[in-house]
């Protein structure tokens, strides 16, 4: 009996290429479009696409509305962090819940052992690993996905590059318009900025006062919202010659406070809600803040669901509510999310 396996289909080349592959390498292969977000004409342009896509690869296509799921686990907990005055990661939250929680689960559903995605990212069953293409690895957003599922995953792309992706698509009667799409945004769901989306949810332009850490009031902002940590720019500070950055954002207080470069130099930091790969309580490994920056060198103690992480270099602008995501060379081994810096 063929293997089957239930592929994400997003009406992306990522999506609609890693189909074909399993469907070549023998797998009974079906897709599932879910919608997520309710972002205005979105689904109409890409569940046509996934339609597309499916049909070329003579596949099934599911579809399954998760809009409700997605608001409450993603989209809502979004909103409030920037509430709080922190950094949220939508994208680590949608992938254990929706991506690799909603999407297994409807696997059971229709009999399909496996469940695979277009997503940059490899794994043996046990861990995930980098992608090879470092320039599209999206591991850091995946630490966050419940590890008895990873002998389920099969990422179709996780060794091969983008590029070739697209030129393998150009280069296949009826998959030509795949490849010249444009590349989905960085957030799926934001379509211009953050802050105009916060804008229809929340009170954004709300005038506030920037201090400086002796408390002092130097300037003023647009609202705390529109600053992420290490940020320099759209808020005044009177008569400084030198560049200024945020430092820590009071919500309730709608101030922020900012300082010089050297200033924002991170140590150590504590994060929550853990999701490990392995059983260590204590070791030395290196640990990713944020996305697109690299690995530095820490010691990591874990207690019950916390961990304190030691740097062993300093790390600039580490935004509560991000996720710090650990990696052995590119074995990731866990991860949690920044409470306390
Ligand atoms: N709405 C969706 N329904 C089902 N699967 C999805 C959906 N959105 C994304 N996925 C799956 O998650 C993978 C990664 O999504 P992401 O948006 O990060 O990547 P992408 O590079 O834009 O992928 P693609 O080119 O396939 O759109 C996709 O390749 C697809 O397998």
């Amino acid at each position: 009996m063929k293997k089957k396996v239930l592929v994400g289909m997003s009406g992306g080349v990522d999506s609609t290429v890693s189909a074909l592959l399993l469907k070549r390498d023998g797998y009974e292969v079906e897709g599932l479009y879910m919608k997520l977000h309710s972002k205005p004409n979105y689904h109409e342009i890409h569940l046509e696409r996934a339609k597309k896509a499916a049909k070329f690869v003579g596949m099934k296509l599911h579809v399954l509305d998760l809009q409700d799921t997605f608001n409450e686990k993603v989209f809502q907990p979004f909103i409030d962090t920037y509430a709080k005055g922190e950094t949220p990661n939508p994208c680590a939250l949608c992938n254990r819940g929706l991506k690799f929680g909603e999407m297994v689960k409807f696997a059971d559903r229709v009999g399909a052992r496996y469940v695979a995605t277009g997503h940059y990212i490899k794994t043996d069953g046990e861990y995930f690993y980098q992608a090879d293409d470092d320039t599209k690895d999206q591991s850091y957003f995946l630490f966050y996905v419940k590890k008895e599922i990873l002998p389920r995953l099969i990422f179709p792309l996780g060794e091969r590059k983008k590029s070739d992706i697209k030129e393998f698509a150009a280069s296949i009667k009826g998959l030509e318009s795949f490849a010249s799409q444009g590349e989905s945004s960085e957030i799926c769901f934001v379509e211009t900025t953050y802050t105009d989306l916060l804008k229809d949810y929340v009170q954004v332009d709300n005038v506030g006062e920037v201090l400086d850490r002796d408390g002092n009031v130097v300037g003023e902002h647009k609202g705390y919202m529109h600053y992420t940590i290490g940020k320099r720019k759209g808020f005044t500070v009177l008569g400084a010659h030198e560049p200024h950055y945020v430092l820590s954002i009071d919500a309730t207080k709608n101030q922020i406070t900012v300082g010089k470069k050297e200033e924002l130099a991170c140590n150590s930091l504590t994060i929550n809600n853990l999701n490990m790969f392995n059983d260590k309580q204590e070791f030395d490994t290196s640990v990713k803040l944020r996305y697109r920056t690299k690995a530095v060198a820490c010691h990591v103690k874990i207690e019950q669901d916390r961990a304190s992480i030691t740097l062993k270099e300093s790390v600039f602008g580490v935004a509560i509510g991000q996720a710090a995501v650990f990696y052995d060379d590119d074995k990731l081994i866990g991860g949690g999310w920044i409470c306390g810096v």
